[in-house]
């Protein structure tokens, strides 16, 4: 989506933004935002006192209801434009991945053929061929196959990615494609709910839900608004006891200068761009709280194959304990992995090809396969003739041959650590209860990991790797990436209890992964960010997907959601000094309206009663659309602590807004009283 990234000033997004205020006018949809609501209704009352005078009595002040009925019509047209022109990008983002959807020809394997047909007749479970120059007709997973893909549809990045089956790497999305060899897939959503699907409801907002925060100060907000309401509508009376006449206009325009029309205005403008900007990075993300969520981590789990490092693991080596030879470990090797459709197993053959050795396929053909799993840590083949032959994590195979009765050859610890103390994994090779020797799976740490993790750590965020590896590998890992802990040998429950007992103490966590054994701890975690190419469990349990599948970019995910939680602070603290402000100006001028001897309380000297009030209205207008850029772009951030960015931020935005209105109307009011 990079490529395709708009500017905010594109003429056809605010074309649309200005179309869009006006379609917004309408009550029920106003009437989400209580607040301009309000000001919505004081229009219309205002309206009617124009146009039919005779009827309120209000003859000789027509001019002035004019006005004041279009000052309050900008107001809120002002804040529709902000929320139309939040929305705007990804209105446009959807448009163009619309486009990009087209009805696909599918190979689909139907008994023993294949079968061409329409992809959306496809359905979950069914079974497509795909070949060199085709398109993929729906998400799913490699099930048989190689092939590189094409996925700059939905990533907008041109270099082709490696498809294949097994693994991490197995999941494909409709609508990319194959631009070299063939792959079986196994068609994994049902029309309507693919992956497209899902990214253009998310971008052009149309399941956008107010977040918690959000909920919470809208409710704050109307509290305020209702109170303001029951003041203005009791000082008409009160002021009528001591024999002052307030004009209806009048007293609508106090009240909206009071009430937060400012932030009110804003708000949803604010959430709205805080996703969009996440979008813009290239990350998907599933809801506005997941964002928020992310501005507030304090801890942030990462599992290391394929997020700290490459994760293309290969056989580099195989090294026989003493009484193996390299052959013989090489034919086990293999033979515990000629069924093994992992991409680790797949490279323990590619190294027999590479060191020219041969094994006895033969003995595979009807033997049964034991596959890996995050549990086990092995995989392997049970032979028809009764052997086992397995390989997996060292400590896992050790088990293993100890249960059999065998023996752990004396070597064995020192070769695996060689292994591990180059942040290899070495895998340990076996059949039945003897141990052969390890085979070195090489991994390399992504470049640039520690520099970011030094910028997670000045946010004051903790980090942990946290991996099914053995400790020795997991320990140069981590010092190699420059991560604050690590968890060596977990599996996929001892990542959740991780992220529970980090949540129980109080904090909140981000995680991000890739695998199926990850999935379930991506869904406990507060967000938990997939990587695109990862598999698609690890995707529908994440509320973050990032289409790079860069992991390390949940550090600009965090400083989003950081920025996005401060701009909303400092705008409500705005908005609310502001009207504090605005008090002074329109208050005096009110009474002076009805008993000219109170000039005493005009404070701000303003020219006329009518030309403060004008002023003070138009001032809380403009500051709507003036504020509009800082609200979509969102206050500058910068990594420091969270008490010292209170502080900084009360009293710019703070000050700031208790000052800007008395310069604001001041000024207006010197062109409104020559103008009136
Ligand atoms: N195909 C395989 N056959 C046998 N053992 C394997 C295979 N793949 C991995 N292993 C072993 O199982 C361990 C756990 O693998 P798993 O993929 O769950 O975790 P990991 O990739 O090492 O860690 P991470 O959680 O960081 O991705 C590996 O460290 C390795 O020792
Ligand atoms: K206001
Ligand atoms: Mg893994």
């Amino acid at each position: 989506m990079t490529t395709k990234r708009k500017s905010m000033l594109d003429s056809a997004i605010i074309g649309r933004a200005v179309k869009d205020s006006f379609i917004k006018l309408n009550p029920l949809m106003m009437m989400k935002n209580p607040v301009m609501f309000v000001v919505e209704v004081g229009t219309l009352v205002v309206l009617l006192m124009t146009v039919i005078p005779g009827y309120f009595g209000t003859e000789d002040r027509v001019g002035f209801n004019l006005t004041v009925f279009l000052i309050l019509l900008f107001t809120v047209l002002f804040a529709n434009f902000a929320e139309a022109l939040a929305e705007g990008r990804g209105k446009a983002q959807a448009d163009s991945l619309k486009k990009s959807k087209q009805d696909i020809t599918a190979n689909k394997i139907v008994g023993g053929g294949v079968k061409q047909v329409v992809s959306t007749e496809l359905r979950k479970g069914d079974i497509v061929v795909v070949s060199q120059g085709e398109m993929i007709p729906g998400d799913g997973e490699v099930i048989e196959g190689l092939a590189s893909v094409d996925e700059s549809a939905i990533t907008g990045e041109s270099a082709p990615v490696i498809k294949e089956a097994g693994g991490d790497f197995s999941s494909v999305t409709g609508g990319t494609r194959v631009v070299s060899d063939q792959i079986k897939v196994r068609i994994m959503s049902d029309p309507g709910e693919s992956f497209i699907d899902r990214m253009i409801s998310l971008v052009e907002g149309a399941k956008r839900q107010k977040t918690p925060n959000e909920l919470a100060l809208n409710t704050l907000l109307t509290s305020l608004t209702l109170i303001f309401l029951i003041v203005v509508v009791t000082l008409a009376p009160i002021a009528k006891y001591v024999g002052v006449e307030l004009d209806v206009p009048v007293l609508i325009a106090l009240l909206v200068c009071l009430i937060p029309t400012t932030i009110g205005g804003l708000l949803s403008a604010i959430g709205i761009a805080g996703m969009d900007r996440v979008t813009q990075f290239n990350v998907l993300a599933m809801s506005g709280k997941a964002v928020e969520a992310a501005g507030d981590i304090n801890t942030m789990i990462l599992d290391k194959t394929g997020t700290i490092t490459y994760g293309n693991r290969m056989a580099s080596e195989f090294l026989p304990v003493k009484g193996a030879t390299v052959q013989e470990l090489g034919e086990w090797a293999a033979l515990s992995s000629a069924k093994d459709e992992t991409p680790e197993g797949r490279s323990v053959l590619e190294l027999m090809k590479t060191k020219q050795l041969s094994y006895p396929a033969e003995l595979v053909e009807n033997a049964s396969f034991i596959p890996f799993t995050a549990e086990t840590r092995m995989s392997g083949t049970d032979l028809p003739d009764g052997r086992k032959v397995r390989k997996g994590a060292v400590d896992a195979v050790k088990k293993w041959v100890l249960s059999q009765n065998g023996s752990v050859p004396a070597d064995l610890d020192s070769t695996g650590e060689s292994v591990a103390v180059l942040g290899g994994t070495p895998l340990a090779v076996s059949v039945d209860n003897r141990i052969l020797g390890i085979i070195y799976l090489k991994d390399t740490v992504k470049p640039g990991m520690q520099e970011r993790f030094a910028e997670l750590r000045r946010m004051g965020i903790k980090t942990i790797m946290c991996t099914g590896d053995n400790p020795l590998t997991a320990a140069t890992i981590a010092r190699e990436a420059g991560v604050d802990d690590f968890v060596a040998e977990s599996r996929p429950e001892d990542k959740i209890a991780l992220i529970k007992r980090e949540q129980a103490a109080g904090s909140l966590v981000a995680m991000t992964g890739d695998g199926t054994n990850d999935a379930p701890a991506l869904a406990q975690a507060d967000v938990g960010l997939a990587m695109n190419s990862g598999t698609i469990a690890a995707k529908e349990a994440a509320n973050m997907i990032d289409l790079d599948s860069d992991p390390s970019k949940i550090i600009e995910v965090v400083a989003i959601g950081k920025q996005l939680l401060m701009t909303r602070g400092a705008l409500t603290t705005f908005s609310i000094a502001n009207d504090i402000a605005k008090y002074f100006a329109i208050i005096p001028a009110m009474f002076m309206l009805a008993i000219p001897q109170m000039d005493a309380l005009n404070i701000m000297k303003l020219g006329s009663p009518s030309s403060a009030i004008l002023s003070a209205l138009i001032f809380n207008a403009v500051i709507i659309p003036l504020l509009i850029p800082l609200a979509m772009r969102g206050v500058a951030y910068k990594p420091m602590s969270a008490s010292k960015l209170l502080s900084k931020n009360l009293l710019i935005y703070g000050l700031g807004g208790v000052l800007a209105p008395f310069v604001g109307i001041k000024l207006l009011d010197l062109i409104v009283h020559i103008w009136i």
